[in-house]
């Protein structure tokens, strides 16, 4: 059996946030418990491109309305991640190493997915599903179902992969032309508030809708940018898979990118080693706990709430923890953090930017974590956390619902609250110092967290079980 993963990021070869992470790790799971498993993403100049060898699998052209664009597919070579990763390649269009946020972002992704049709309308054998992921994709199951150029692809299943639903690609209906003929009377298909919604016509065309967690597939259905009514239709194809971790390149006994490796046994020497490196490298004082967030910074996130949580709560504790931000995004809120670090620079670090490496220091080095995002669809930051015996404190919301339950709890190993909100974000990290004078209690909910077991096989298979009850 056979999967084609078609996406926007994939790790190691490009990365922007947690949709890499998911689509560099599931097909590698997914090969171990014997399918084939393939990735096809647009083809950026990214240091792997560089750095690795490639041979070309096809030639082809595509028409992006009256423009004729030629692309390739690529093949890495040497099967390096564990799977078959293609990258499709269209000179003139996709350049340079940048992801997202260009100023032709809907020409380069639309082109990217004709291209992907071009190339599987070409292949002698079918794929036995296809599993889109998020709107760059969006496209790809209503192409697949009723695009007249693509009728041999109809009867492939699709599976549509909902990563995160504020961003939905709206465009124009004045783009339409963009796409390959198809049915006039599937248009609707496409609509959704009077535009071609890419999330939306992925949802209605696809066979089946997967979101990265249970608890966020019952939150579309109530908040969804928009797009509620049409989750609450469809919400009997749809189902949650919460997402898996990648447990051997998120590991603090062997990760090359940490200094210090530590155990389940070994957590509070190895923590500490770990800390101290990383407030030499910041100026902190290593004695006090140490509080860090790493993410996106955008609303979703909450990272807007940190300076004020950060002032209340070095302002009650008299300066008795320390914060290191790691981030990059809204200007405004990276403006925001800058001034947290001015204000508070004994206590409050930031580091604006993109950092692999950094970001596994953090893990490794921090006690506790802080997510206060307002949305969060699943959530992997609070995993790697715990696996590396960091306390996770957040917001109950989403995947973090599902992934964290709070110490007050039976069973509980982390710290939760309930609104995006100053107050509550400085009521978590006031509990979160009070369990730091227990220095035996903490040892136990880290050793406990590192055991946890986040990793991809359970949820790979849930996915091969969905793949395997749709049959064309
Ligand atoms: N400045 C920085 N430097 C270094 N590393 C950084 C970084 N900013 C972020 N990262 C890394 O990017 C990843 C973020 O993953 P998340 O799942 O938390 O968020 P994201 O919102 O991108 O993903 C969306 O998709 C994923 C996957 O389905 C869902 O879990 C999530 O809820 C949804 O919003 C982590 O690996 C984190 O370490």
């Amino acid at each position: 059996m056979e999967v084609l993963h078609v996406s926007a990021e994939c790790y190691p070869v490009a990365k922007v946030g947690g949709l890499g992470d998911v689509v560099g790790a599931l097909p590698k799971y997914q090969q171990r418990q014997g399918w084939i498993a393939k990735v096809v993403m647009p083809c950026y100049r990214t240091r792997f491109l560089i750095e690795h060898e490639f041979e070309l699998v096809h030639q082809g052209g595509l028409w992006l309305g009256p423009t004729w664009y030629h692309f390739n597919v690529i093949r890495e070579k040497h099967n390096l991640l564990g799977f078959d990763l293609y990258l499709l390649e269209i000179p003139g269009l996709i350049e340079g190493d940048q992801v997202y946020g260009c100023f032709n972002d809907l020409e380069r992704f639309t082109a990217f997915q004709i291209g992907v049709m071009e190339w599987l309308n070409s292949w002698r054998h079918h794929p036995d599903v296809v599993h889109c992921h998020d709107h760059h994709t969006g496209l790809i199951p209503f192409m697949m179902n009723y695009c007249y150029k693509y009728d041999y692809l109809r009867q492939i299943p699709t599976v549509f992969t909902i990563h995160n639903a504020q961003y939905q690609g709206q465009f124009g209906w004045d783009k339409a032309y963009y796409l390959p003929a198809y049915d006039p009377w599937k248009a609707g298909m496409l609509d959704w508030n009077h535009l071609i919604n890419p999330m939306a016509a992925a949802v209605k065309c696809s066979w089946r809708v997967t979101t990265v967690s249970p608890h966020y597939l019952d939150e579309l259905c109530i908040s969804a940018a928009g797009l509620e009514e049409l989750f609450r239709q469809e919400r009997q194809k749809a189902l949650g898979i919460l997402n898996g971790i990648d447990t051997e390149t998120w590991n603090p006994a062997t990760d090359p990118r940490i200094m210090h490796h530590y155990d389940v046994q070994t957590v509070r020497k190895g923590k500490a080693a770990n800390k101290t490196d990383i407030c030499r490298r910041f100026q902190l004082d290593e004695t006090k706990p140490l509080f860090v967030f790493i993410g996106r910074l955008v609303y979703e996130k909450g990272a807007d709430l940190l300076p004020d949580a950060v002032a209340r709560s070095l302002y009650e504790s008299q300066y008795a923890l320390n914060f290191i931000f790691l981030g990059s995004g809204d200007p405004h809120m990276e403006w925001l953090l800058r001034q947290a670090e001015y204000h508070h620079h004994t206590n409050c670090k930031s580091y604006i930017g993109y950092d692999e490496n950094l970001s596994h220091q953090l893990y490794a080095a921090a006690d506790f974590l802080l997510m206060p995002s307002r949305i969060e669809p699943c959530g992997l930051n609070q995993m790697y956390a715990m696996r590396y015996g960091t306390i996770p404190i957040v917001r109950a919301v989403g995947g973090l619902y599902d992934t964290v339950i709070d110490i007050g709890d039976p069973g509980g190993y982390g710290i939760r609250f309930l609104q995006p909100s100053v107050w509550d974000i400085t009521h978590a990290i006031s509990r979160a110092m009070e369990l730091y004078q227990h220095p035996e209690e903490m040892l136990k909910l880290q050793q406990h967290i590192m055991q946890l077991d986040f990793s991809w096989d359970k949820s790979a298979q849930e996915y091969l079980h969905l793949y395997a009850q749709l049959k064309p």
